[in-house]
This record gives C-alpha cells, sequence and structure tokens, in this order.
C-alpha cells in the first residue's frame, strides 16, 4: 500500500537514508527497527510531508505522494511526546483536528461530538472527554494523541517511539492495546522503535534500519530466527556476531551470527571434533532468574555471550580469566555472503 523507492536524504555531509526501498502493505501492522541516529525519524518525516527526500519516490496504492503538502495526504502522525494541547479538555484535543483540518474540516457540532466519542471510546476513554490532559495519566495521553489521529480516518497511522515516555508495566500493556486497535480499524501503523522485544512484539512484519536502507522486512518469527544480513543479525539481542576469521575447524569468510542458546562451552581443546570453535576469555556471568548469562573475550576483542536456561544447565563452572573453546556445529552458523 505505502511503497517507499529509492528514498535518499541527507543533512549536509550527514547521509540520513540512503537509497530505502520499503513497503508497508494494507492492513498491517509494521514495526521499523533502528539504532538511534539511524534515521528512523527522517522516514517517518518524509512519509508524512514534513520534509521532501533529496532522491526516490513514496506513493500510496501508486499514487505519489511525494511533494504533497502534508495536510493533503491523510496521514497520521503520532509523536514520541504526543504533542497535546495543554489548555484544552481530552475532547478539545481529539475534536481539533477535525475542525480545522484544511482538508475536509466539520463545522457541524454533534457530527464532531460524535466522531470524538467514537474516537474515545475506542481507545478506551470513554467518560475522559471533560478532562485536561494534564489530569491524566501518561498511558491515557497516549491514548489521547492516538484519538486525536485516528478520529481523521487516516489512511496510514506513523507512530514514533509511541512508547517511549511510558513506564515498563504501561508499555506492556500499551502495546496490546495499541495492536487490537489497529485490528479493529483494518488501517495501517508504522511503529518506529529501537527495542528489538517491541519491534518483535508489536509487528506482523518486522523491518530492520541499517546504514541508511532497510536491510530485512520479515515476519517477527523470520527475522529473529534467519536473520538475512549480519546488520539484521546485530539487532537481534539473541545472536553473536563476529568474524569468520575467529572460527576454528573450517574456513570461514565474512561476519557470522550464532544464536546465544547454540554455542556451547568446553575446556581448550574439549570441543567436539566436529563443532566449530572459537578461542574466548571468560569475562564474567549475569543471572536473569530463569536463565544466566556469561559474557567471553574472543582474540580480536569481540565480546561473546551464551545463555543458559537454568532448568536445563549446560555449562561447566567457569574461572574468570580463564580460556575456554565456545563451540557450535556447523548447522547453527548463518553466513553472510557479500554483507556488511
Ligand atoms: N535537521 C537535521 N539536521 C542535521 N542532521 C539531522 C537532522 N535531522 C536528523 N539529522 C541526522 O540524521 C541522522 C538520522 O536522524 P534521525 O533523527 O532520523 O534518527 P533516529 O533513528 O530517529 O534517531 P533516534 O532514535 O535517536 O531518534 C542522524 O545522524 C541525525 O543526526
Amino acid at each position: 500500500m505505502l511503497t517507499l523507492s529509492r528514498i535518499s536524504r541527507s543533512y549536509g555531509d550527514t547521509v540520513a537514508l540512503d537509497g530505502v526501498d520499503f513497503v508497508v502493505p494494507d492492513d498491517t501492522y509494521m514495526s521499523l527497527l533502528g539504532a538511534s541516529g539511524s534515521g528512523k525519524t527522517t522516514l517517518l518525516r518524509l512519509i508524512a510531508g514534513f520534509e521532501e527526500p533529496d532522491h526516490g519516490e513514496i506513493s500510496i496504492h501508486q499514487t505519489r505522494i511525494d511533494g504533497q503538502a502534508p495536510h493533503l495526504r491523510d496521514i497520521g502522525f503520532v509523536f514520541q511526546n504526543f504533542a497535546l494541547f495543554p489548555h484544552l479538555s481530552v475532547a478539545d484535543n481529539v475534536a481539533f483536528g477535525l475542525r480545522y483540518r484544511a482538508n475536509k474540516a466539520l463545522n457541524n457540532d454533534t457530527e464532531i461530538k460524535d466522531r470524538t466519542q467514537e474516537a474515545l471510546v475506542l481507545v478506551g476513554l470513554d467518560g475522559f472527554g471533560h478532562r485536561g490532559v494534564s489530569a491524566i495519566s501518561g498511558g491515557q495521553r497516549q491514548r489521547v494523541a492516538l484519538a486525536r489521529t485516528l478520529v481523521c480516518e487516516p489512511r496510514i497511522v506513523l507512530l514514533d517511539e509511541p512508547l517511549g515516555a511510558l513506564d515498563a508495566n504501561l508499555r506492556a500493556r500499551m502495546c496490546d492495546e495499541l495492536r487490537a486497535i489497529r485490528q479493529r480499524l483494518g488501517v495501517s501503523f508504522l511503529h518506529v522503535t529501537g527495542s528489538e522485544t517491541e519491534a518483535l512484539t508489536m509487528g506482523d512484519e518486522v523491518a530492520v534500519l541499517a546504514n541508511g536502507r532497510i536491510t530485512q522486512s520479515d515476519t517477527p518469527d523470520t527475522l529473529f530466527s534467519q536473520p538475512r544480513t549480519a546488520e539484521a543479525a546485530r539487532h537481534m539481542n539473541a545472536w553473536n556476531t563476529f568474524d569468520g576469521t575467529l572460527c576454528d575447524g573450517m574456513s570461514v569468510k565474512g561476519e557470522i551470527a550464532v544464536r546465544f542458546d547454540q554455542m556451547d562451552v568446553s575446556a581448550q581443546g574439549r570441543a567436539p571434533k566436529d563443532h566449530l570453535r572459537v578461542h574466548a576469555q571468560y569475562l564474567t556471568g549475569e543471572f536473569n532468574g530463569p536463565t544466566a548469562l556469561s559474557f567471553f573475550r574472543a582474540a580480536d576483542g569481540t565480546l561473546l555471550q551464551i545463555i543458559d536456561h537454568l532448568s536445563q544447565p549446560r555449562l561447566p563452572d567457569l574461572i574468570e580469566g580463564q580460556h575456554y573453546d565456545l563451540h557450535f556445529p556447523s548447522n547453527a552458523l548463518r553466513q553472510f555472503h557479500g554483507a556488511v
């Protein structure tokens, strides 16, 4: 539905986006995952029309929208800090867009009231319309921001780190609510985040933005278990990525990835002969309740992690500073031919 082709945007010498190809299908919750500074906000601003790309095309259902004024694009934008009007009530914040938008503005008070009420019910704020926006919680403010966007019936909703300002418990609850609201409406959401967990939990599809491009766009399951590029693997916390030349037992070139739970540890020289081996020094361990993480440093300084599920412990007792063989079967290895 929303298609970006070869989109580039630079600020002086800083290349924020470098030929982005990206599709957000209809009726989809799309997560866009990227590190800080990877160009996520820039991408949203280009789609919304707050800025224009240097090169490339943006279209919705094959109709170009780049070059169009933002208010003519029918795109909703939920800002990280919610950007509500502090002096207006919840209902007036929601109604504002209906009343004052340049395109299809309403002036029938009954219709505005009904549409506002519908939007408040949709986001679970029935009965809160008369409150001031400073007299509600952070999660409720988030929902007002969403209602204000949804009331104008956008063709797609862009959410810039929408959960960033909420505490952890509220974030988990809003995750469920955002997904449920989107499903009820059937409109696509494009949710930008730096959190892998959030991206994988929320998205029907997850796209990874790195080095100014979309490096992979897939279902959460596929992205997590089969990252196709080193950049995508680096964004998945469960993967070690390292240079293939660190491996003993097989000649492996380029950057490779092995999942934390598919690596084992043994004393030097004791690893199974058919396994690939990486020599590394044990640094420290970290217990997280049902799991424990062990941290190692390889010869070139790369930090490697191994996870042990405490219900089925597999790692021997490790001594800080001592060297070990980390090993894994060759089918646990992901190689990225020609990837950066
Ligand atoms: N108006 C601007 N002028 C100059 N450089 C900019 C401008 N806006 C963004 N940049 C640069 O472009 C790059 C991408 O910025 P952007 O804000 O899109 O990243 P982001 O992924 O949203 O980061 P974060 O997660 O930290 O918000 C960064 O290097 C940033 O410094």
